[in-house]
Order: C-alpha cells, then sequence, then structure tokens
C-alpha cells in the first residue's frame, strides 16, 4: 500500500467499517452489494480497459454482450428487474445498457397503467425478454411539452384498431433509448383520437420489429439518431409511424377507457414512470458524486505540490483552498444519500396510496421529485467537474476516470425533465401550497405557520453548530425569497396580467424560490436524518462536522439571499465562514476515510488516480504505455512527418 494513504487511514478518528453499514443500510446489505458487485467486475465482459480506443459501433456491440451477461446473471441468481439487487447491479455497471429503458420505464409503464388482463399478456413477454421494449415519448419537435406532442392515435371503430401515425417530422420520435437498433416494441406517447375527438396523451404498445428476423415492421422507419456526448453504448433512437395498425388492446387502460372515452381520474396519472425515475436519480446524484470525491480526495492526498513552508512539499489536501472545494462536495454526496432514501420511502408511500385508489398524492410526490430531481443532478454535475478540476492536469486524462461518468451525468439535466422546466414544475407547487397552507405537505411545514423572524440567534461560532439555528437559516431564505415573489407574482397580476404571463414575468424569481426551497429541504432531511441513526460518539462527531459543513458552506455560497432576507447581517456571515474553516480543519484528518467508506471497489471508479492503494503514478505511466500510438516506437504516418520536414520551404 502506498504510504501517503496508510498514514492517511492511520490517523482516521471513526471505524470506516461502521460508516461503510451506515451508508448501505446494514452489514448484511453492505455484504449483499459487494457479493453482485463481484459477480459482475469478475466477468471479463464488463471490461473496460479499451473503452476510448474502440468505435462507436464496437461500445454498442460490447453494450449488447454486457447485457447478455446480466440477463444470464440475473436468470441464474434469480435477480428480478424491479428489485434492489437489480438496482444495485445497475449502477455497478456505470454504463447504460442498450436494455435499460425497457428495464427501468417500458416495463413499469405497463405495470403501473395496464389493466389486470394487459398486465397478465405483456408481463411475462417482457419480463422473460421475449420482447424488448423502450419508453417512446419525446418528439424532434418537443420534448418537454407533452400536450404538443404531435404523435396520433385514432381509433377506427370498424377494425376495432388504433392507427398510429406521425404526420409530421417533428413528430418523429427522438432519443428513446434503446429505440434505433436494439428494441422490437415500445410504448409511444401519442394524442388519443376517437370519434373524431382529441383527448391528450395516452400510452399505446407498438410492435416496431419483426420477432424474426429483427427487420422493422411496415410503415415503421427507425434508427439511431447519431453521436452524443455520452451514453454512447445506447442506441437513443428515431421512428417515424405510417398509419400503422394496433389492435384496440394495445392502449394501456387501466386509468383512461377509449371508444366511447372515459377518462383517468387524474390525468397525470400517465406521466407515472417519468416520476419514478426522477425519485431514483436523487440516489444516483449521491452516487455520482460520492464516487467524483473519492477520485479526487485520494489523489490529493498523494499528490504533492509547491510549498507551505520552506523545503516541505505537502499533498495539495493540505492547502486549504482545496478542501474548500473538495469536502463541500463530501457533505452534498452524503446529503444527497439521506434525500434519495426520503424520495424512495414517499415514493413507496404514494404508490400504495395509488394502489388504493388514492390519486391526489401524485400531485405532492411530483411537486418534490421535480425538485429534488433539478436540485441534485445541477448540483452533483458541477461537482463533479470541480472534482476534476481540483485534479490539475491528470484529472483532463481519461485515466482520472471522471470522463466515463461526467460524459453520462450530463445529461441527466435534461432527460426526464430539463432543469428548469423541472423546478418551474415544482415552483407551481410551492406556490399552490403558499397561498393554501392547509394543503402544505410535511416537506413545507414552514409555510403553514410563516413565520418572518426577525434575527438569527447567532453570536458566536459556536451558535452556527447548531441543527436548529441553521435549519431556521434555511427557512428565512427560503421564506424570504417565496414571499417576495409571491408578493411580485400579486403586482403583476393585479396591475393586469395574466396568469401565465405574469408567472413567465417572474420566474427567474421562481427559480430562485424554489431553488432555496429544495436546499431548505436537503439540510432539514440530513440532519434529521442523523439524529434518527444510531452510530457511535467517534462516528457522529465525524458525520456531525460533515453535515455542518453543509449547511454553513450553503449560507456562505447564497450568502447574498441569506443577507437579503434582512435575517442574517454581515457579522454573521463572518462567523459563518469562521466556522467552515473550523470544519474543514476537523474534517481534513478523516478525509481518505470518509471517502473510504463510500466503499468503491477499484474496478467501479476505473481511476489511475482514486485506486485505493493511491499508486497514481504507476498506473499513469502504465495507462500511457497502452495507449494505441505507442503500439509501435515509430508510428505508420511518419510518411507524412517526414515528407513535412524533409521538405524545402
Ligand atoms: C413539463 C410538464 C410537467 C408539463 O406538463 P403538461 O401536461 O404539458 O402541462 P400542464 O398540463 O400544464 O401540466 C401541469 C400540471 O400537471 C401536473 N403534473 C405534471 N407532471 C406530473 C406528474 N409527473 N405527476 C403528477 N402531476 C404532474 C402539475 O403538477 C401541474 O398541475 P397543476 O395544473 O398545477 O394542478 C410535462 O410535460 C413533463 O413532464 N415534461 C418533461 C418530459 C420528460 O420528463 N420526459 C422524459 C422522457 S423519458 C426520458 O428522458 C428517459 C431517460 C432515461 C435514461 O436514459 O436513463
Ligand atoms: C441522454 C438522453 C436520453 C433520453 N432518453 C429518452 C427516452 O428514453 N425517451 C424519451 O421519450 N425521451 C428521452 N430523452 C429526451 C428528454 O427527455 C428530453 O430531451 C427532455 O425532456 C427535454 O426536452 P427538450 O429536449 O424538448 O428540451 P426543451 O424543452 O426544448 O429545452 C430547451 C430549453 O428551453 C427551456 N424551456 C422549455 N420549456 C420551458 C418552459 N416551460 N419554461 C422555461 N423554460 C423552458 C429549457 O429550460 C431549455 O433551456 C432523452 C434525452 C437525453 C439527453
Amino acid at each position: 500500500m502506498d504510504a501517503p494513504l496508510l498514514k492517511e487511514r492511520e490517523r482516521a478518528t471513526f471505524n470506516v467499517t461502521e460508516l461503510i453499514h451506515l451508508l448501505n443500510g446494514s452489514e448484511e446489505e453492505t455484504k449483499r452489494r459487494k457479493e453482485l458487485e463481484s459477480w459482475l467486475y469478475n466477468n471479463p465482459v464488463f471490461r473496460q480497459d479499451d473503452r476510448y480506443q474502440i468505435s462507436r459501433e464496437e461500445v454498442y456491440e460490447r453494450g449488447l454482450q454486457k447485457t447478455r451477461e446480466l440477463v444470464n446473471l440475473c436468470r441464474r441468481k434469480n435477480i428480478k428487474f424491479d428489485s434492489l439487487d437489480f438496482a444495485r447491479l445497475n449502477i455497478s455497471t456505470l454504463e447504460e445498457l442498450p436494455f435499460f429503458l425497457h428495464v427501468i420505464m417500458f416495463i413499469p409503464t405497463i405495470r403501473g397503467q395496464g389493466t389486470e388482463e394487459q398486465k397478465r399478456k405483456w408481463l411475462p413477454l417482457a419480463e422473460d425478454l421475449k420482447i424488448l421494449g423502450t419508453y417512446a415519448q419525446t418528439e424532434l419537435g418537443h420534448g418537454t411539452f407533452l400536450r404538443g406532442l404531435e404523435t396520433k392515435a385514432t381509433y377506427d371503430v370498424s377494425s376495432r384498431e388504433f392507427i398510429v401515425n406521425s404526420p409530421t417530422i417533428t413528430s418523429m420520435k427522438w432519443w428513446p433509448g434503446g429505440l434505433g437498433k436494439t428494441c422490437n416494441y415500445a410504448v409511444i406517447a401519442a394524442q388519443l383520437y376517437t370519434k373524431g375527438k382529441c383527448y391528450g396523451i395516452h400510452m399505446f404498445i407498438v410492435q416496431l420489429r419483426s420477432l424474426e428476423d429483427h427487420k422493422p415492421l411496415p410503415g415503421v422507419t427507425i434508427g439511431d439518431i447519431g453521436n452524443k456526448y455520452g451514453f454512447h453504448t445506447v442506441d437513443n433512437g428515431f421512428l417515424r409511424l405510417d398509419n400503422v395498425r394496433i389492435p384496440y388492446e394495445n392502449m394501456l387502460m387501466r386509468y383512461a377507457k377509449a371508444c366511447d372515452y372515459i377518462p383517468p381520474v387524474n390525468p397525470k396519472i400517465n406521466y407515472g414512470t417519468m416520476t419514478s425515475i426522477r425519485v431514483d436519480l436523487v440516489k444516483d446524484a449521491s452516487v455520482i458524486l460520492a464516487a467524483a470525491s473519492t477520485i479526487a480526495i485520494r489523489y490529493s492526498a498523494v499528490r504533492h505540490q509547491t510549498e507551505i513552508r520552506p523545503g516541505e512539499e505537502p499533498p495539495v489536501l493540505d492547502y486549504i483552498t482545496q478542501q474548500f472545494k473538495l469536502f463541500p462536495q463530501i457533505a452534498t454526496a452524503i446529503a444527497f444519500h439521506f434525500a434519495g432514501d426520503y424520495m424512495h420511502r414517499i415514493y413507496d408511500k404514494v404508490q400504495s396510496e395509488i394502489f388504493d385508489g388514492h390519486l391526489s398524492a401524485i400531485t405532492e410526490l411530483h411537486g418534490i421529485s421535480a425538485g429534488l430531481k433539478a436540485f441534485t443532478t445541477d448540483t452533483s454535475i458541477a461537482g463533479v467537474e470541480i472534482c476534476r478540476r481540483a485534479c490539475g492536469g491528470h484529472g483532463y486524462s481519461n485515466a482520472s476516470g471522471f470522463q466515463r461518468f461526467y460524459e453520462n451525468w450530463l445529461g441527466s439535466a435534461t432527460y426526464e425533465g430539463e432543469n428548469t422546466v423541472m423546478y418551474l414544475q415544482a415552483a407551481r407547487y410551492l406556490f399552490k401550497c403558499y397561498d393554501n397552507p392547509k394543503e402544505a405537505p410535511e416537506t413545507m411545514s414552514y409555510l403553514r405557520y410563516p413565520q418572518n423572524k426577525m434575527e438569527w440567534n447567532v453570536k458566536s461560532a459556536d451558535d452556527v453548530s447548531n441543527y436548529a439555528t441553521l435549519i431556521t437559516a434555511f427557512e428565512q431564505r427560503a421564506l424570504s425569497k417565496i414571499s417576495s415573489t409571491a408578493k411580485k407574482l400579486k403586482n403583476l397580476t393585479h396591475y393586469g396580467m395574466n396568469r401565465n404571463d405574469a408567472w413567465n414575468a417572474a420566474s427567474v424569481d421562481i427559480l430562485h424560490s424554489i431553488k432555496a426551497h429544495c436546499h431548505y429541504f436537503i439540510v432539514k432531511n440530513y440532519m434529521q436524518s442523523l439524529n434518527h441513526l444510531k452510530m457511535s460518539s467517534p462516528l457522529r462527531q465525524v458525520m456531525t462536522a460533515v453535515a455542518l459543513l453543509y449547511a454553513n458552506y450553503g449560507i456562505d455560497e447564497h450568502a447574498g439571499d441569506f443577507l437579503e432576507s434582512g435575517f442574517m447581517n454581515g457579522k454573521q456571515i463572518n462567523l459563518v465562514r469562521a466556522k467552515i474553516l473550523q470544519l474543514l480543519k476537523e474534517i481534513r484528518v478523516n478525509a481518505v476515510a470518509i471517502v473510504d467508506s463510500f466503499d468503491f471497489d477499484d474496478r467501479f471508479l476505473r481511476s489511475a488516480l482514486g485506486a485505493y492503494d493511491g499508486n497514481v503514478y504507476n498506473r499513469l505511466f502504465k495507462w500511457a504505455k497502452l495507449s494505441p500510438l505507442n503500439k509501435t516506437e515509430v508510428h505508420s504516418s511518419y510518411k507524412y512527418l517526414r515528407r513535412i520536414l524533409q521538405s524545402k520551404l
């Protein structure tokens, strides 16, 4: 083991294994996760060493090979696609596979929106992978505005069929994962027309390719949309349907019926699959940021640069500015971990309410999941970039491991709802609750009895170590933003603007308000989660320092907002800043141990900078030697170089 990391580990003040189990839920959960990972990582098909040396076609083909291995593994070990074990395997591949949309959206849409009869027919086929489907909603012309989708499903009473049609170029389905080359089925979002009237977006199961030879069926024009920033393994596709006929039974009809149209009790129930993925993304944001922090912290403990005192070249992690960049990322990863747990709990609760026929809870779930999806993906994307840059030049090499997850994760700000749009959706719910506080759910309880407090109860650095004091600060910031924005909206409508125009005119303030609310929620949930968890006192001390850093850093980062609220003054902001420095020092001794507790396997990180042993330089040299340009001492293209070198001006 490399000496610097050994020394770092020896001085940790808490037991790493205890934190590993705490973050995994229990010792058994840790064991199970590791067992699943070892099945995956010991399989050579999941290799990544030549990832940047193979063509897109080969990357896609590998994606399918990996899919086959993963499916075989699940069959051998009896792992169901809707199980926690599959979710863990899914994350551990650290790569989207071409069939993921089948598992995360196609099957869940049938399960959530199909009648019992439809589920009996389609689920066995889909779960046994006799058919492979995707979720085809977005079109070339519209992704966000679902009411604007143009694909039509027109009911033909005489044949009891729907005629599914893409009438224009902008109505082509565009982006669905696995659509281009992999899937032979899709759930298609289309405007339902029956008896000459349009009833809005509904979901239809459409077969796209032959089950015999995989050729597109008549009327189906389909393909891959081309290279992208990331998601190289996935054949995101386009699809044009030319009056394709499907049986009446292929409209998913658990909540709405066609022919003589019966509407669903809540028309947004059709959007349920998106909500479920938004919920999952909160936890994913934590994993990605934890992985990036692990690489950056381990590397920063190994990398020595410059001098603080003459003759002593410290690890860069000793520079306070480096700590100020990286420790908040660790804290954020843990905060999002607890937010992810919360989201899963509330999602399960709402699902059981829906099961009992109470559809009203989906509005609250949408409000919370849309906001947190945007907040956590936004923050973690920015955090990964901070970690990458904190690794200096080597952070820019593919050997760092950042690019693999960064390029894919960038998409999370857009897919499952573009983040600004999601914030605005969450804000819609927030402002409704502000106007009607009795409706406010627990997450917005401060709206029920809004108290504009006059003064923050902070006089010394010790005062900013108190959870309740910090939560109050975030609550007051949110309240101040929300109430001033609500006033603005009221003024705009008072002077004659209609509600929609006023909403657009005030939307920048609305965005600040919802971000402040999400931040408040994350801080509160983080601190409450820590209070409820059992842990040894050395671990509690460390976890408390990290949570306090999260909150104090958030105040410093948005000092303008907190000052503007009038609740805080400049002196108090200085106390917050002093506290941050104190916390950085406290966390420094445990930084490597904390990221060790995230417990990433080296085969997951695949990083020369972030491997457990800290053997950075040997790994970088090994990586360089593997460059395809180094296969020969003199590259074959020297023929051009020779001519340049030998030509006369
Ligand atoms: C932006 C909105 C929310 C707007 O919807 P709209 O019907 O056009 O507008 P509206 O009639 O004014 O509706 C607003 C109203 O609908 C409600 N609502 C909206 N969404 C939901 C929901 N999920 N659950 C429960 N309720 C929902 C809102 O609360 C609003 O209610 P309100 O009118 O205020 O009472 C919607 O269109 C939307 O969700 N757009 C984003 C599209 C999206 O997320 N696409 C994802 C495609 S799949 C994908 O990206 C997979 C990637 C996965 C991967 O590769 O890993
Ligand atoms: C990697 C990846 C995978 C995907 N997989 C799938 C899939 O499997 N199935 C599928 O159906 N789709 C998929 N999508 C599509 C994705 O869901 C959409 O791209 C996404 O919902 C955003 O819609 P848009 O592209 O229309 O963006 P637009 O809405 O056109 O956004 C452009 C800009 O307009 C702004 N804007 C739009 N509306 C508003 C508004 N009301 N108020 C303020 N600003 C607004 C946005 O903030 C943004 O800045 C995928 C996309 C990606 C990148």
